[in-house]
């Protein structure tokens, strides 16, 4: 094993998504001697297979939508139509051009080694990838998490999709039974929706996004069955499936009564599990099933060691794992040290309407014993509702006894714009009151929230 201080790096990052990518691009720019190390392609989850390539299918989706359905507007959209491979060779693009996804050149050219492998901890300080040795002072560990395939017979006997397999899919199924139904179960219920397929929506919990608020869930099952045809089967519990011809026969649980229906494919979008299988008992770095264990600072048990990004668990979206990124380059080589603030932490499910929240939802703070006030504007009261002719939304804001803002949740076209007016007012404190008296721009959706903050202060 190599001696202190003759280490062959300053920091070793493993793992280049959100999480790697800051701290080794912050530590090279320091000068600091560093590798990043990727078993998968460069680049991680986010560019490569997750946000970029939804959100590009998304948008193609709801421009498509909006469009058949112009017709009210004056439009004559009848002879509208798309190309599947077209649509994926927009999202290859989306893909491409974010420079991020399969970034190996860009890590080499600011002076930061790439080991394509799988890390594994020799010892505290030195890793192997593939046959090498190598070893560092500082190690930052952002492994990201991956698809977990929930207990239900038969599942692991048949081919099913997971969020990135159904993305490179050839067309869209004619069927489909979505196991899950929080952020990314939904926003694929509604890409393949309008792309024609027949989806059922199946939700252990007793709504669709179950950890927003109660009318979330509500407005968006409904949202979703009049208008793409989509059937939340929520209260359901998946007891078996057999492969059927080419396709499924999926049995479930239902209020007592079983059922079964026959689909072409599942997904599996149920929830994801930290990767932690790269020897961290060698590095005496604790972990649980939940993710690896960090103090405030990001900090494992091994001092010289760091996470950020899904292993830690704390928020798993692109830009938390980002500021614990950056947070985590901080402190391993500054005497001062900083925390991660997740207080202000915008949450987005790019549905339409889209949902975004921030802060606590009314069952936080019904756990935490918190008295609050609390006020909900529908969309219809902004005039945009009817410029747009689109009315599914609300705003809700959550107050405590004093009137500083301690959650909000917005329901309405880009409701991931509209929310960081109300993150901004979690972080600073801010009230009502100064929501209400802050004017908002004529015919804009975010009207809606002032309209909220107004009912909770007169
Ligand atoms: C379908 C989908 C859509 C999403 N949409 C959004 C969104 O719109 N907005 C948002 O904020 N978040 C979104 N998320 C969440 C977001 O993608 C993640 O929170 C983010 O990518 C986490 O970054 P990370 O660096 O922690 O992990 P990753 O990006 O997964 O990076 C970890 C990397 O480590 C590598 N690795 C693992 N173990 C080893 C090892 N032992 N040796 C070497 N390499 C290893 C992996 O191959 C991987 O490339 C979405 C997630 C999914 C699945
Ligand atoms: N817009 C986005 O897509 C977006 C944005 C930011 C972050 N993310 C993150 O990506 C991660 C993964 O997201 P996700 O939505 O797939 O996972 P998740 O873990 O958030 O949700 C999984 C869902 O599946 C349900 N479930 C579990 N077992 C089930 C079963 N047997 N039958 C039916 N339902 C079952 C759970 O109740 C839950 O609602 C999350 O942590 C999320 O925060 C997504």
């Amino acid at each position: 094993m190599a001696k202190k201080n003759h280490f062959d790096y300053d920091l070793i990052v493993i793992g280049s998504g959100a999480g790697g990518s800051a701290a080794a691009t912050i530590a090279a720019r320091a000068n600091k001697r560093v590798a990043i190390i990727e078993e998968d392609t460069f680049g991680g989850d986010s560019p490569n297979w997750s946000d970029i390539p939804t959100k590009a299918l998304l948008h193609a989706a709801y421009l498509y939508d909006e469009a058949r359905h112009g017709t009210k507007f004056g439009l004559r959209s009848g002879t509208l139509s798309y190309n599947y491979p077209s649509l994926r060779a927009w999202k290859d693009l989306a893909v491409k051009r974010t420079g991020a996804a399969g970034n190996r050149k860009f890590y080499e050219s600011h002076n930061i080694d790439t080991y394509a492998g799988h890390a594994q901890f020799l010892s505290p300080n030195e890793i192997s990838i593939n046959r090498k040795h190598i070893s560092a002072g500082h190690f930052l560990i952002a492994t990201g998490s991956r698809w977990i395939a929930p207990d239900i017979p038969g599942l692991t006997d048949i081919s099913y999709l997971t969020p990135r397999t159904m993305l490179e899919s050839i067309r869209p199924p004619k069927s489909l039974y979505i196991i899950g139904a929080d952020s990314i179960g939904v926003e694929i219920a509604q890409l393949m929706a309008i792309f024609g397929t027949k989806v059922y929506l199946a939700e252990i919990a007793a709504r669709i996004l179950p950890k927003e608020e109660e009318e979330v869930g509500r407005l968006l099952e409904h949202y979703l069955k009049d208008h793409k045809g989509v059937t939340a089967l929520t209260q359901t519990r998946t007891v078996a499936i057999v492969k059927d011809g080419l396709g499924y026969r999926v049995s479930f649980l239902r209020g007592g009564v079983e059922k079964t229906i026959r689909v072409e494919e599942i997904l599996v979008a149920a929830g994801r599990v930290p990767n932690v299988d790269l020897g961290l008992e060698n590095a005496h770095v604790e972990y649980d099933p939940t993710g690896i264990k960090t103090n405030e600072y990001l900090q494992t048990s091994a001092r010289h060691i760091y996470a950020a990004g899904d292993v830690v668990g704390h928020a798993e979206h692109t830009h938390t794992a980002l500021l614990e990124s950056q947070i985590a380059a901080h402190n391993m080589f500054s005497k001062s040290q900083l925390a991660p603030d997740y207080t202000a932490t915008p949450r987005v499910t790019f549905t339409m309407p889209s949902v975004a929240s921030v802060g606590l939802t009314e069952d936080d703070c019904i756990k935490r014993d918190l008295k609050v006030n609390k006020a909900l504007a529908p969309l219809t009261i902004v005039a945009r509702a009817n410029t747009s002719d689109f009315r599914d939304g609300f705003a809700k804001i959550i107050t405590d006894k004093k009137g500083a803002i301690l959650g909000a949740t917005v329901v309405a076209p880009d409701a991931g714009e509209i929310i960081h007016e109300l993150a901004l007012a979690v972080r600073l404190g801010l009230s009502a009151r100064d929501i209400a008296d802050t004017q908002h721009a004529f015919l804009s959706w975010s009207e809606v929230v002032r309209v909220a903050a107004s009912k909770l202060v007169h």
